[in-house]
């Protein structure tokens, strides 16, 4: 029932998330980091709310408030009436935090609601793997020192301290453990040494996976992977209505699978007693996750639809649109800031743009185009978001062109192009028009061997969004590159066909139109494609 209240309320089903992950071991998950902390204190206040509703005499309502919130469940008050009392459960999960309390004193703040919490970030502990290269295939494979770091760039961005790290090299993941088995109580000795609260994996864990590392942890650690990591910035950061309803769709996605983790710990706490009582929750946890889902899903057709609409009207004002897209810090949202006063907010910091903002500018010529900042794409990125944004990348398979920016003084530049391409291909947006931009020319060591390899190939211009060096040529490259793709039309559409006008000023520049009794006669400049298609209607062919 209270479940059900929560994961139909919405926003606060990333707590619901933050929930699964919750141990026994409750004393640490009250560090949980601060930025969760308003989500986590309208939780609070709709479990105490509930709590006055339903819980038994036997305790107060602040203690039952305050053990649901360090995720000993409230829905244990559902359980009174079976075979194990509430107060019995409580009782239980009391020692077993206790035993569980790390040692040492840590700086504690009350809030409004009388319950403690630490300041101090979450600690944070990372375990990656090394694939051993296998051919060419691997040609652009991230190293795991690069990977892991960015892992920990991802962490600090959640808000946790990373305090230690290790890796392996396997010739695969190991399907059960991830790591390999020999090396797992190395790794928890590894984990408890460094004092961290949470281990992070540099890989998506399958539900066995986590299983498996949550067992040999005994639940005495946080488990993160580096997809609910993402999903966790992105639900901090959406600011959207859509964002915010595709990034919990994508991780009520990913919970579907996972819920049984949350439950199987309560049966282990009661020492049994609670057998099967697990397994029916999940069974309704499902299914009401399942209905959220739908849910979720619907609203955001709804306002796909919506846009749908807007981006008709759009198209019919003859605009080419020009979309940023690329790796997350590549400058994105630098450089379109420097071609406009769009003023969007740039940080040295993963995923700092999740919604898109669109600028108009003018180019040399004074051809007007749409410049529109995208998020950013990351390796790994969770197949859940890759589907969740394919939505709001719908601006980018409307686009006449893609200017692909790229952080040229990054070490791992070549790799973090190629997964930039493979995600388009995965958005079969591979084959829009592109204009590879190296940003950040200002930061490598030889700018001038770079310029000069960037003349080298095609369709590549140096700059530094920055500095504003290269800005110039930029425009220039941009123009040239539409043009290019654009051939001039002129052409007396039959009425019979209206579909066509649409197409036209969907994908062309449309410089005049004019009504006579035939037809609509217009002069446009369309890509090759649909310049040969329309080769019939061709006036000067008439
Ligand atoms: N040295 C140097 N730093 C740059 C340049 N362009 C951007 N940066 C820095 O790189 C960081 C990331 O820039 P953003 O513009 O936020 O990157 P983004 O691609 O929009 O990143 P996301 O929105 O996170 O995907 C910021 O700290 C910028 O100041 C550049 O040309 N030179
Ligand atoms: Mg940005």
């Amino acid at each position: 029932m209270k479940l059900e209240s929560v994961l139909m309320s919405g926003p606060s089903l990333s707590w619901v998330h933050a929930r699964v992950d919750h141990r026994v071991s409750s004393h640490q998950s009250a560090s949980r980091d601060v930025k969760c902390q308003s989500k986590r204190t309208a939780a609070f206040r709709e479990a105490r709310q509930q709590h006055r509703l339903q819980a038994s005499s036997s305790a107060e309502p602040d203690e039952l408030a305050e053990k649901f919130f360090q995720g000993q469940y409230p829905e244990e008050a559902d359980l009174a009436g079976e075979e194990v009392s509430l107060p019995d459960i409580l009782g239980r999960m009391e020692g077993a935090a206790e035993q569980a309390e790390p040692a040492g004193p840590r700086s504690d703040v009350n809030d409004d609601f009388g319950w403690t919490q630490r300041m101090e970030p979450e600690r944070a502990y990372l375990v990656g793997v090394q694939l051993k290269e296998r051919g060419s295939k691997n040609r652009f494979a991230y190293d795991v020192h690069e990977s892991l770091e960015e892992l920990g760039r991802l962490a600090a961005t959640a808000g946790l301290e990373v305090v230690g790290s290790t890796h392996q090299q396997l010739e695969m993941h190991n399907p059960k453990t991830y790591i390999g088995s020999g090396k797992i109580q190395e790794l928890v000795a590894a984990v408890e040494e460094s004092g961290a609260e949470t281990l992070v994996v540099d890989d998506e864990l399958t539900p066995g996976q986590l299983r498996s590392l949550d067992e040999a942890f005994q639940d005495r650690i946080r488990l993160c992977d580096r997809t609910a990591l993402i999903l966790d910035i992105f639900s901090q950061r959406a600011a959207t209505r859509e964002g915010q309803l595709q990034v919990e769709l994508a991780q009520s996605e990913y919970q579907l699978p996972r819920l049984t983790r949350m439950w199987s710990h309560l049966e282990r706490q009661a020492g049994g007693r609670v057998r099967g009582m697990g397994e029916k929750q999940i069974e309704v946890d499902k299914r009401l996750l399942r209905s959220r889902i739908s849910a979720l899903r619907r609203s955001i057709e709804d306002i796909k639809s919506h846009r749908r609409h807007y981006r008709k009207r759009r198209s019919q004002v003859p605009v080419p649109v020009v979309a940023l897209v690329g790796y997350t810090n590549a400058g994105k949202s630098t450089l379109l800031n420097q071609l406009t006063d769009a003023g969007v907010l740039c940080e040295d910091q993963l995923f700092a743009t999740l919604d898109p903002t669109t600028r108009r500018i003018t180019l040399p010529s004074g051809m007007q185009v749409l410049l529109t900042d995208t998020v950013g794409f990351i390796q790994k990125l969770p197949t859940q978001l890759v589907a969740a944004f394919r939505a709001t990348l719908e601006e980018i398979s409307d686009a006449a062109l893609l200017l692909h920016v790229v952080d040229v003084s990054h070490s791992g530049a070549a790799a973090q192009a190629e997964t930039v391409k493979n995600v388009l291909d995965d958005l079969e947006v591979g084959n829009v028009p592109q204009l590879v931009v190296w940003n950040k020319v200002d930061a490598v060591a030889q700018p001038d061997v770079v310029s000069a390899v960037a003349e080298e190939r095609e369709n590549t211009v140096c700059v530094s969004a920055q500095t504003g060096q290269g800005m110039h040529n930029l425009l220039g490259a941009i123009e040239a590159r539409l043009r290019d793709l654009l051939v001039p039309v002129d052409v007396l559409l039959p009425w019979t066909d209206g579909s066509l006008q649409g197409e036209i000023h969907k994908v062309g520049v449309v410089e005049s139109e004019e009504f006579l009794d035939e037809g609509m006669q217009l002069s446009a400049r369309v890509p090759m494609s649909l310049a040969s298609r329309l080769q019939p209607m061709s006036v000067s062919s008439k």
